[in-house]
């Protein structure tokens, strides 16, 4: 008889999940159906020199937000969770930014400090450098996604959606910079999409003022996912039967 076309498939135990401590109620997480995302962890956001630095925002909150990332990515991978990178930026020439017929062109704050200093043009998130490549600390590992995005959202123009549905994934944990932009565009596109998203707290880091991590945090609470901390995503995750092994 001819092996069914899902032989290789095997599918998740029902018992296989842990419940994540999380506001504003604790939630299911089954490690094959989740993915840990991390949002642009490129020294443009992340480092000193890099284009938010350069550009006036604070990058200090950058420091604790890798070194609890780090905790999350480890415990993620001991678990069997899909890690996903997003990578934000665009061409050397910046066509994938858009002209000044795109709102990014008018709005992107790497596109203006560009355009008011003209000699670092082809430096800030321009694939190929520095600025765009993922800080050293936390760098890809094999079998860890890597997913370049265009605009804030790494749902937009992007496969990651067909990525994540093809390994049946449903619950999103999100850590990274800045919470009240790519990370939150992104939650708000996979709440649109039925993913769950949540946001530990402690492993992200905001550009603007404490009001708007506060804002963005709260947001996520009320509307469009849940909040968590490093400290309660490891402790559950880690009691998985793949952690333990
Ligand atoms: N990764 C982000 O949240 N980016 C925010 C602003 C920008 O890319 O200009």
């Amino acid at each position: 008889m001819a092996a069914p076309l899902h032989a290789g498939y095997v599918a998740p135990s029902a018992d296989d999940h842990v419940i994540l401590p999380a506001r504003p109620e604790p939630l299911t997480l089954r490690p094959s159906e989740t993915a840990v995302i991390v949002v642009d962890m490129q020294n443009a956001y992340a480092s000193t020199g890099g284009y938010v630095d350069i550009a006036g925002f604070d990058v200090s909150g950058a420091a604790p937000a890798i070194r609890q990332i780090g905790k999350t990515l480890e415990a993620a991978r001991a678990a069997g969770v899909t890690v996903v990178y997003f990578q934000n930026g665009w061409d050397p020439d910046y066509v994938e930014a858009g002209g000044p017929g795109s709102p990014n062109w008018h709005k992107s704050n790497a596109l203006k400090t560009m355009r008011a200093r003209p000699e670092l043009k082809g430096q800030l998130l321009a694939k190929g450098g520095w600025d765009y490549d993922i800080i050293d600390q936390l760098k890809p590992q094999p079998g860890d996604i890597l997913i370049p995005k265009t605009r804030y959202s790494g749902f937009f123009n992007t496969n990651v959606d067909s990525v994540l549905r093809s390994r049946g994934i449903r619950t999103l944990v999100f850590v990274g910079v800045a919470t009240n932009v790519c990370v939150e565009s992104s939650l708000r596109d996979a709440f649109h999409l039925e993913y769950f998203g949540v946001v530990l707290e402690d492993a992200v880091h905001h550009l603007g003022p404490d009001f708007i991590r506060e804002a963005s945090l709260y947001n996520v609470e009320k509307f469009f996912g849940w909040v968590s901390t490093t400290a309660d995503f490891c402790g559950a995750i880690s009691q998985t039967p793949a952690a333990k092994a």
